[in-house]
């Protein structure tokens, strides 16, 4: 499902319908102001983990593909996200994307969006994430790629934005929404903070859009699988094999597969098609808002990790 939007398109043309009222722009309720603290260790802070691309080279070295769960941040609450994080972390994800929720997640389908309704009914806000994630970056020996749609960082300052994430160790962000022409902003600010700015192309990407598209990405390139808002479809499209060969006639850059993925078999075939990455986020998302307890969720992420993981090479 999609809706037309006016002005400018992002990577998933997202469209918003027809309104002559402002578009009302959610505010975190920030309960304090984040000051970096100048102490010569905060400005020393350098995660101990690889950066996306460098986690890419790695794991292509050893002839394998990554493994990349996202999960919604606070659904159903901090702690047990931070419990999360280490347990697909020890599971082997290779990058785990962590979503910050949004009240007006265009790209979403029902499942992501109804985490993020959670997460931000419980108070969820941005201070809240860092926080949680400053204390648990050091435990991960994977790297973190922080999602999160455009308006966030712009209420908060680009600059001020990045340094933050910077600050808590995380190496990665993707911002689905942010228009191609508007990148260029978000990326000066992103290498100055050495964080990668992941950028995504779809299946209705023009070509010549779709290689400026992977040539400012950083990282890696986000391939969507399908047109639409995530969530599991029973089947990955044939057409994923060859929108891949697509992107790899025109960079090297390591690819991930993105959208519907929730299956061993979805994992085994797009490797098989060559992709170097598989991202899979409504499916975990589910096992952790809409189980009987936290532990269950926990446990039942684990399992699903588990077998996915397993049927990568
Ligand atoms: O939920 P799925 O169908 O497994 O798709 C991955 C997706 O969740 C994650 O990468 C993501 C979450 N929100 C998004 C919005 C746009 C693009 C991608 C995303």
């Amino acid at each position: 499902m999609s809706i037309a939007l006016k002005s400018t398109t992002s990577f998933l043309n997202l469209k918003k319908p027809e309104t002559h009222l402002p578009i009302r722009f959610p505010s975190y309720k920030s309960s304090i102001v984040s000051t970096r603290r100048l102490t010569p260790m905060a400005t020393l802070t350098t995660a101990p983990t690889l950066g996306l691309r460098d986690t890419f080279s790695n794991l292509k070295k050893q002839g394998k593909v990554a493994f990349i769960p996202y999960i919604t941040a606070g659904d159903p609450d901090l702690s047990t996200t931070a419990e999360a994080l280490k347990v697909l972390d020890s599971c082997g994800s290779d990058i785990i994307e962590l979503g910050v929720p949004y009240s007006d997640p265009l790209a979403d389908g029902p499942v992501i969006q109804a985490a993020a309704t959670r997460s931000l009914a419980r108070g969820t806000n941005f201070n809240a994430i860092t926080s949680m994630l400053k204390e648990v970056v050091p435990q991960l020996s994977c790297p973190i790629a922080l999602f999160t749609y455009y308006n966030p960082i712009l209420k908060r300052g680009i600059e001020k934005f990045m340094s933050t994430v910077q600050d808590i160790g995380v190496h990665g962000l993707v911002v689905p929404d942010v228009p191609l022409e508007e990148t260029e902003v978000l990326r000066t600010e992103a290498v100055k903070h050495n964080i990668e700015l992941v950028l995504l192309t779809t299946p209705t990407t023009p070509s010549e859009r779709m290689k400026a598209i992977v040539e400012a990405s950083e990282g890696f390139v986000y391939l969507v699988s399908s047109v639409g808002v995530t969530g599991t479809r029973a089947s990955v499209s044939n057409r994923v094999q060859t929108l891949l060969q697509d992107i790899k006639e025109v960079t090297t850059k390591p690819v991930a597969v993105g959208f519907g993925i929730s299956k061993p078999e979805h994992v085994k075939q797009i490797a098989e098609w060559g992709a170097d990455g598989v991202i899979v986020g409504s499916a975990m998302v589910k096992l952790l808002g809409e189980a009987k307890s936290p532990q269950e969720g926990l446990k039942e992420l684990e399992n699903l990790t588990k077998s996915l993981k397993s049927a990568l090479p």
